[in-house]
């Protein structure tokens, strides 16, 4: 284990099963954690609650400045809704910065810290020792997505669900600002044909070889 505690950096696209992943590893390494992707969903949630577009860049860092972790309803920010309108926001490079030292200082607790999303380990946290980019195809994505949204009581239909993964995809992959993409440094993946308990042991031996090599 690294002197300055362990930071897992883990990213990749819509519903490749990071959150899973994440919250799996932080409680196994006794570790924090961070779902960063829940900072733009909540960013978004109050611009369309104040009734504003979501290109409104001052109201959006205005909405990004002033997140209270604690008061995020998850149930709501997890709808399809936010998923679409979190990465129109996340698009807008003010906002980004305005998230940055938030998990920045996240992660950088003695103890150590996982966090989850896009960026952690290209621009949040270059360091990282241990670096995961979560895959899956696209179809098992929204295959995944759907079920999670139909237990949560949402009307859903696959076909939609797989349109809106694409969509998002190319968005956070196709912008300026911190795209979507694996760190050089980072090991890959590929969850299409694993279930949550193989990914977890997948996951696990990339923490334990990463750390080991990092001392
Ligand atoms: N390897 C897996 N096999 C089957 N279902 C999975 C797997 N990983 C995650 N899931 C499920 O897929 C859905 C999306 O996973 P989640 O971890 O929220 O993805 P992400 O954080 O990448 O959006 C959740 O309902 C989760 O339980
Ligand atoms: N570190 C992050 C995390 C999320 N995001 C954006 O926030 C959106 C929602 O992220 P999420 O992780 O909650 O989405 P899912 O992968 O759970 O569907 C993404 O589509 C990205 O546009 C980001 O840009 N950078």
């Amino acid at each position: 284990m690294p002197e300055r505690g362990l930071v897992i950096a883990i990213d990749g696209p819509a519903a490749s099963g990071k959150g899973t992943l994440a919250r799996r590893l932080a409680a196994h390494f006794g570790l924090p954690h961070l779902d960063t992707g829940l900072l733009y969903r909540a960013t978004a949630c109050a611009l369309l609650d104040d009734g504003r577009p979501l290109d409104d860049i001052r109201a959006a860092v205005e909405a990004a400045r002033g997140l209270a972790l604690c008061d995020f309803d998850e149930a709501r920010l997890r709808s399809r809704e936010l998923g679409e309108a979190s990465s129109v926001v996340a698009a807008i490079p003010q906002v980004r910065a305005a998230l940055i030292e938030m998990q920045r200082s996240f992660a950088s607790r003695s103890e150590g810290a996982v966090l989850d999303g896009r960026d952690i380990g290209t621009v949040i946290c270059p360091d990282a020792v241990v670096k995961i980019f979560v895959t899956a195809s696209a179809e098992k994505r929204a295959q995944r997505r759907a079920l999670e949204l139909a237990s949560r009581g949402e009307r859903v239909d696959y076909a939609h669900i797989l349109e809106d993964i694409r969509r998002r995809d190319e968005r956070d992959s196709g912008r300026s600002s911190a795209p979507l993409k694996i760190a050089d440094d980072a090991t890959r993946l590929d969850t299409t044909d694993l279930d949550i308990e193989e990914a977890f042991a997948a996951a696990c031996a990339i923490v334990q070889e990463k750390a080991a090599l990092a001392g």
